[in-house]
């Protein structure tokens, strides 16, 4: 209980950023050593801001506490899941492949399409990476951001994928 308040986010009981970073962190020292698969994604509700402003901060956290229940539903046991910023979070998947991984987005958006917040319908966009042995996590992390950042830019509602292999070297 009492590890559940360090670790955990008080709103959504996904894990909270400190320990979303630890955790990726040992993931990928595992992908480094053993070349073990590894996909990481960095998901941003989008226009976010406009909700709060139409509907009121509550309601914001509702869409919130709505989005982390698709992400915990709809994902693996192993999978890592964490409430990194606001209305940002970050997903783990140990032994994916890209184009599961891939897929698997597809497969949330396509439910969030179908069962929507119970006032309004929302979008999330993502950016996604895969890494290879020689990544470092903060490296990881800035190709996730840069390819969030394009999704954002491309129009919203879409999972951008770094294809290439990130690699240290
Ligand atoms: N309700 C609620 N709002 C939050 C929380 N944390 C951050 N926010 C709000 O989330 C909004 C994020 O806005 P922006 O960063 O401008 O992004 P956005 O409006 O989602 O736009 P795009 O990301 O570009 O699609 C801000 O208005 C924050 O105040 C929270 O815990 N609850």
């Amino acid at each position: 209980m009492v590890r559940n308040l360090v670790t955990r986010d008080s709103l959504t009981s996904l894990l909270n950023r400190r320990e979303s970073m630890r955790r990726l962190k040992e993931e990928v020292l595992r992908c480094q050593r053993y070349g073990n698969k590894l996909c990481v994604a960095l998901l941003d509700l989008d226009r976010f801001k406009r909700i709060n402003d139409t509907y009121g901060h509550a309601v914001g956290d509702r869409v919130i506490k709505h989005f982390a229940l698709l992400l915990k539903n709809g994902l693996r046991d192993g999978d890592i899941v964490g409430r990194v910023g606001g209305e940002e979070f970050m997903v783990v998947l140990p032994e994916t492949t890209v184009a599961v991984a891939r897929r698997t987005f597809e497969r949330l958006a396509e439910e969030l399409r179908e069962n929507p917040f119970s006032d309004f319908s929302y979008t999330f966009s993502g950016g996604l990476v895969r890494c290879l042995p020689g990544v470092m996590d903060d490296a990881l992390l800035e190709q996730a951001d840069v390819a969030l950042y394009e999704a954002k830019a491309a129009g919203r509602d879409q999972v951008v994928c770094v294809d290439h292999p990130v690699s240290g070297h």
